[in-house]
């Protein structure tokens, strides 16, 4: 770009800055009684020393009277300069300089070469209590995605933790949530029976919480979810904090498939009145052939029932209740994989694979849900007709294969710390730490 262009430019964007500045400025001195004092103490101390000066050259008769009008309507605009520039600092946050040179040190810019303006900076009290701080930038012409895609640079620039990217008055200014860096969210969550959400329908979870709120499922909305992350990043303990929640709940049933036997679920859940668990991939071949004859069983109820499309009408209309069914899978590499499998096993699979499509398909509607997890990056396992029909996906620790099998974007492997555990980021971007509890709440 010619240096001319870009210096129109330039000043073209600082002035537009200088304005939107001064406007917070007046906001503020409006809004904050405090800040009259300075006003007031400037207007004042300009008429005094403009009223003494002039007065003793006029006294003196040392100056010629055009002179003297001249001095007087310079002294005027210089006033009204230092009026605005006054204006213009106080609505201008603190460090703005300091934060838009760090963001100019990443070579966050425009094709122009212009680095986003801060406009504004004040705190924010979170829905779960937290204060953080929102920085608001004139974008420059930076979509939200760019902001999305160097996160992680620019909460390394600015020493913070990006809680949030929102765009607002259009797309003209983005707002970022950020913490300090060293306070971000805690290595371990208690979870305590106050969080358990008793609301109809029985549909809402919560899984944990980020930096700005509790990060909550409804299954009514979204059907079913997706969990990845490399082994030991907390993918059990996600699905077993949901599960917990769905069990004690009326209406709802638990089916749990683990090839592995089990031993990540103890006896509270095989105990447990509405818990079901597989363990043989024979069984489970046969248990989803008869929930997809459960999903079309309920498909002609519900046809059948005048004004009624899903579960949710029919159960809020009929007094027969229909539960919701959830069917969890804690590593569903296991029952799909078909490597080393002979012609019979590999014909299960293909059922279990057909049963899973379906329900993924047509499963909300009729209350059919499904919870899958899995920590092998391999993009062949799931096939998509599954995968695509699965609208909540979150993903722990994990390298970019994984991260982008399950997210479709790089995100967890960016921004999970490579020793974090039950930490979870979610399709829009959301990092939020999952809740640890003891499964011993099961038995109450
Ligand atoms: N929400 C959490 N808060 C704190 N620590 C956690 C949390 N979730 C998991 N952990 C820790 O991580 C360990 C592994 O968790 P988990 O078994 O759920 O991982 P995983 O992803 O299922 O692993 P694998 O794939 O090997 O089964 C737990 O034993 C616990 O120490």
């Amino acid at each position: 770009m010619l240096t001319c262009k870009k210096n129109e430019l330039y000043s073209e964007t600082a002035h537009h800055g200088a304005m939107l500045r001064f406007g917070n400025g007046v906001n503020k001195i409006i809004c904050t009684p405090a800040e009259w004092v300075g006003i007031i103490a400037y207007l004042l101390s300009i008429a005094v020393v403009g009223h003494v000066v002039l007065r003793r050259m006029n006294n003196t008769g040392a100056f010629a009277t055009p002179l003297v009008t001249t001095m007087t309507a310079l002294y005027i605009a210089a006033a009204i300069l230092g009026l605005v520039a006054f204006i213009i600092s106080r609505g201008t946050p603190h460090h703005a300089r300091k934060i838009e040179n760090n963001l100019a040190r990443i070579g966050f810019t425009n094709a122009a070469g212009e680095v986003p303006i801060l406009l504004q900076s004040y705190w924010h009290r979170t829905e779960s209590g937290r204060t953080v701080q929102v920085l608001e930038f004139l974008a420059c012409g930076l979509a939200k995605s760019v902001w999305e895609n160097k996160q992680v640079e620019i909460a390394a620039a600015l020493n913070v933790q990006v809680a949030r990217i929102e765009e607002c008055d259009g797309k003209r200014r983005i707002r970022l949530y950020v913490v300090p860096a060293d306070n971000g969210l805690p290595d371990r969550l208690d979870w305590h029976d106050d969080l358990m959400n008793h609301e109809y329908p029985v549909c809402k979870v919560i899984l944990g919480e980020s930096l700005l709120e509790p990060v909550v499922v409804d299954f009514n909305v979204i059907p079913h979810m997706l969990v990845g992350g490399g082994t030991g990043s907390g993918k059990t303990v996600l699905l077993r904090c949901i599960l917990m929640q769905l069990l004690r709940k009326s209406g709802v049933e638990v089916v749990i498939a683990d090839l592995k036997g089990g031993a990540d679920f103890s006896s509270v859940w095989r105990n447990h009145p509405h818990c079901k668990m597989i363990f043989d991939r024979a069984e489970l071949a046969e248990y989803l052939d008869k929930l997809v004859e459960e999903l079309n069983r309920r498909k002609e109820i519900i046809a059948q029932t005048d004004g009624c499309c899903n579960i949710y009408d029919y159960n809020n209309r009929c007094a027969l209740y229909l539960d919701r069914i959830f069917f969890a899978v804690d590593e569903v590499a296991e029952i799909l994989d078909k490597t080393g499998l002979d012609k019979a096993e590999k014909e299960q699979v293909a059922r279990i694979e057909r049963s899973l499509s379906t329900i993924a398909r047509l499963g909300r509607a009729f209350g059919i849900h499904l919870l899958l997890a899995t920590q092998r990056p391999d993009a062949n396992i799931l096939s998509g007709q599954i995968k695509n029909n699965i609208a909540y996906r979150v993903c722990g620790r994990a390298d970019n294969v994984l991260s982008m099998i399950i997210l479709d974007n790089t995100d967890a492997a960016n921004q999970i710390p490579s020793d974090a555990r039950g930490r979870f980021i979610n399709g829009d971007g959301t990092v939020f730490q999952g809740y640890w509890f003891n499964e011993s709440i099961l038995e109450d």
